[in-house]
């Protein structure tokens, strides 16, 4: 039988909630099989935390930045996102409220994409459907 998987929680942080045209990205620096991979900043929940409760603490630690959340990108796996063979990940849009987002542990670069250039960066390889998904989503 295999174990339960870990529940990531992370961020599609967006230019405007309601009319996002860019999401943020990060490129990791660890550890060395993820460097150089991009993703939605984000980690795992720590035991006690609710899963919101983990983002932003997440978001503080990785980026140092306040948001406010949007809705949920509802996955298709029971409303989540298998991400590894043992990581189950919920995502929320997001818009920072305080704070420049910085690379400040984990990620070495951040980059705003559009549309057009979400596929310009390598992204790890369970988060490419997402990416594919949240084409629709954008101006
Ligand atoms: N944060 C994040 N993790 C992702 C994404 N896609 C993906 O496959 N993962 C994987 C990478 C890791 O194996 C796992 C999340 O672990 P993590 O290293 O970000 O978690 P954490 O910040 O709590 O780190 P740690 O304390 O365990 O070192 O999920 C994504 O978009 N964002």
């Amino acid at each position: 039988m295999s174990a339960k998987p870990v529940l990531v929680v992370a961020a599609v942080i967006v230019d405007d909630l309601s009319r996002p045209t860019a999401l943020l990205a990060a490129r990791r620096s660890r550890p060395e099989h993820l460097a150089g991979r991009w993703e939605f900043p984000g980690g795992k929940v720590d035991p006690g935390e609710t899963p919101v409760e983990g983002l932003h603490r997440e978001l503080i630690e990785e980026l140092g930045v306040r948001v406010d959340l949007g809705r949920e990108l509802v996955g298709p796996d029971d409303g989540a996102w298998v991400i590894t063979d043992r990581h189950v990940m919920r995502l929320w849009f997001a818009r920072v409220t305080g704070g420049e987002p910085e690379p400040l542990i984990e990620h070495d670069e951040l980059r705003w994409l559009q549309p057009s250039s979400f596929f310009d960066v390598p992204w790890l390889d369970g988060d490419v459907r997402i990416v594919e998904a949240l084409d629709s989503h954008f101006a």
